[in-house]
């Protein structure tokens, strides 16, 4: 590397400032020339990228020159202030170089290779899934490999044309660069810093697959709870729908399909936010449960328990978001027409049996406990859903973090169970709450709830609980034995995150 372009100077210190006002703006509202001393930057492509990334840089001081097949056609597409003209000619003088062109035409570029010798080619492609998948080298090291004589870095991929026109303030502002050369990474760090952007190190060009696979990804980890608590939902609904709608249709000749949008959905959401969150506590029941077994930390655990404990944050924040939703139907269940006429109804019974006074003082009891219980319950789980946010969750030392999440989210656990005993009461055992022989809904969902609370507490009887302290301090089973036969120790395995 001969000669680097002088970015810093280019480089505003803060980067809040509106990013209209370092445009060069002329009269009649094009972007004018900008200053002669600008540092100068190529591109290659006159895409959708090429355009706003060539528009970003002109507004963020860069001197810019796009190199085009058919810069003819080309030029109008282009502010002013942008020198378009053939890729020979453009790729001469500046000494970085951006690459908007698509990888199968990266080997068009070839012929230029001589003008390119020493210079920096930033490599702003995104693979599709396919390519991503067929090539097991990334298109950076592909880049590499056809210019050997210039230093490639991988940097802008996650960043969108539309971003870069409407400026960093929407969407993503972090900007992942990956090299081999530290001194071209910082350039081209420097150059996204001064289009506003907040570029983070990714390490070496073998990053760069790494890198080109983030703008692939769709709310990783939310797959299969997404698909765990849609399954549970239908279940829960099928369920609901033979026991309320029907049972009373095919017994009794009597039409309850008005339940369907918002009773049958009521008694399902529940059911589905209640299941989920002893999913969240079971497997660390179970993680706990396999080192007492076995003795040690330092054995990893099964794949799907590994899996499922790295999913528990997806599942608890869908355990939440249903259980948001059953408390604001909750609230809208006297609010429906259904709601009155049966109110009335009962009231012109009461009349007619000549009763005047209706009041059953357990039943009232029972609706107070299991309404408060619920707020209570639903209460606790938002402030875990509160500090599972970034900004929060980084707020709060490892301690705080863990007692909101383990601690608090138990006894979450245990008010949506006291909510559901109260709710249920002695329904389980009545003859008349079995439709079809299907047992009340609630009385499916305590199962896992129950066996969890009940393994928490059995791990926290002394000799279990010092146990479990030990073997998570390092301690292991057999460790004081001084002569082990080597035939009988198991290799040391990676150690889970547990
Ligand atoms: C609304 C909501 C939001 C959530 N958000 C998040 C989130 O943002 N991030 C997240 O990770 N989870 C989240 N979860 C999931 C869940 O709250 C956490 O995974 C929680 O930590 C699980 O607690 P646990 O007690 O079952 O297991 P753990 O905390 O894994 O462990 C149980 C106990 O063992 C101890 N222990 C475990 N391993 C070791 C060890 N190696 N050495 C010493 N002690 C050990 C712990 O201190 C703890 O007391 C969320 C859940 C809900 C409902
Ligand atoms: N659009 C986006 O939002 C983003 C795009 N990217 C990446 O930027 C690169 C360009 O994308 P985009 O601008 O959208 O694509 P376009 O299809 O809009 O532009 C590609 C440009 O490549 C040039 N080119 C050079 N050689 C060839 C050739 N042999 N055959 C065809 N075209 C050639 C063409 O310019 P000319 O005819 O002037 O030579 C063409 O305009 C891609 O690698 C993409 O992955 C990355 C992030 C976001
Ligand atoms: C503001 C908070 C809450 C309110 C107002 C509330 C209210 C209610 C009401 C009114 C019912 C009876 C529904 C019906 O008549 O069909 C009910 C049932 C139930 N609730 Fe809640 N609840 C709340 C929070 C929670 C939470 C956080 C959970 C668990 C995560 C939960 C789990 C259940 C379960 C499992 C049932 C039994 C469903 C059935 O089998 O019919 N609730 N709740
Ligand atoms: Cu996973
Ligand atoms: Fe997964």
């Amino acid at each position: 590397m001969s000669q680097l372009p002088v970015v810093a100077a280019a480089m505003p210190g803060e980067m809040d400032k509106p990013l209209i006002s370092r445009c060069l703006v002329d009269s009649d509202g094009s972007l004018a020339e900008a200053p002669s001393e600008a540092p100068r930057v190529g591109i290659l492509g006159s895409g959708d990228f090429a355009r706003s990334l060539a528009t970003r840089l002109v507004c963020s001081g860069f001197s810019v020159v796009v190199g085009s097949r058919n810069p003819k056609r080309s030029a109008g597409l282009f502010p002013n202030a942008v020198q378009v003209t053939f890729q020979e000619e453009a790729v001469s003088s500046p000494d970085v170089i951006f690459v908007a062109v698509y990888r199968e035409h990266y080997s068009s570029l070839c012929g230029l290779s001589d003008q390119l010798t020493g210079k920096i080619l930033v490599d702003v492609s995104n693979p599709t899934e396919q390519e991503h998948l067929r090539h097991h080298e990334s298109n950076a090291e592909y880049l590499a490999s056809l210019f050997p004589t210039c230093t490639v870095v991988k940097a802008f991929n996650v960043i969108s044309a539309w971003t870069l026109q409407s400026g960093p303030r929407d969407g993503n502002r972090q900007v992942p660069v990956c090299g081999n050369q530290p001194e071209a990474k910082r350039v081209v760090s420097e150059m996204a810093h001064a289009m506003g952007f907040m570029p983070m190190d990714m390490g070496s060009l073998a990053s760069a697959r790494e890198v080109e696979a983030l703008p692939l990804r769709l709310l990783p980890g939310w797959k299969v709870p997404t698909l765990l608590a849609l399954g549970l939902f239908v279940c829960f609904y099928a369920y609901n729908f033979v026991r309320d709608v029907l049972e009373p249709y095919v017994q009794e000749g009597k039409n309850r399909f008005y339940k369907l949008p918002v009773s049958v959905v009521n008694t399902t959401l529940p059911c589905v936010a209640y299941v989920l969150l002893s999913l969240v506590y079971l497997p660390g029941v179970l993680a706990a449960a396999l080192q007492l077994q076995r003795g040690t930390k330092y054995r990893r655990f099964p794949d799907w328990l590994d899996h499922w404990l790295q999913h528990r944050k997806q599942i608890g924040l869908l355990s939440f978001f249903c259980a948001a939703l059953h408390a604001l139907y909750s609230f809208c269940l006297p609010l429906r027409r259904s709601h009155r006429y049966e109110l009335v109804n009962l009231a012109l019974k009461q009349v007619l049996a000549n009763k005047s006074h209706l009041w059953v003082e357990e039943e009232v009891w029972r609706m107070e406990i299991y309404l408060s219980l619920g707020v209570l319950a639903l209460g606790t789980l938002s402030l875990l859903a509160v500090t599972s946010l970034p900004s929060i969750a980084n707020s709060l030392n490892w301690r705080e973090f863990n007692f909101v999440q383990s601690t608090l989210g138990f006894v979450a656990l245990v008010l949506s169970t006291l909510h559901t005993l109260t709710y249920g009461w002695t329904r389980a055992f009545e003859e008349s709450c079995y439709k079809f022989y299907l047992p009340p809904t609630f009385t499916l969902t305590l199962l896992v709830p129950c066996v969890v609370i009940l393994a928490k507490g059995l791990f926290l009887l002394p000799c279990l609980s010092r146990r479990l302290a030990r073997i998570r301090r390092g301690w292991e089973k057999g460790s004081a034995l001084k002569f082990t036969p080597p035939t009988d120790n198991a290799p040391v395995e990676k150690t889970s995150h547990v």
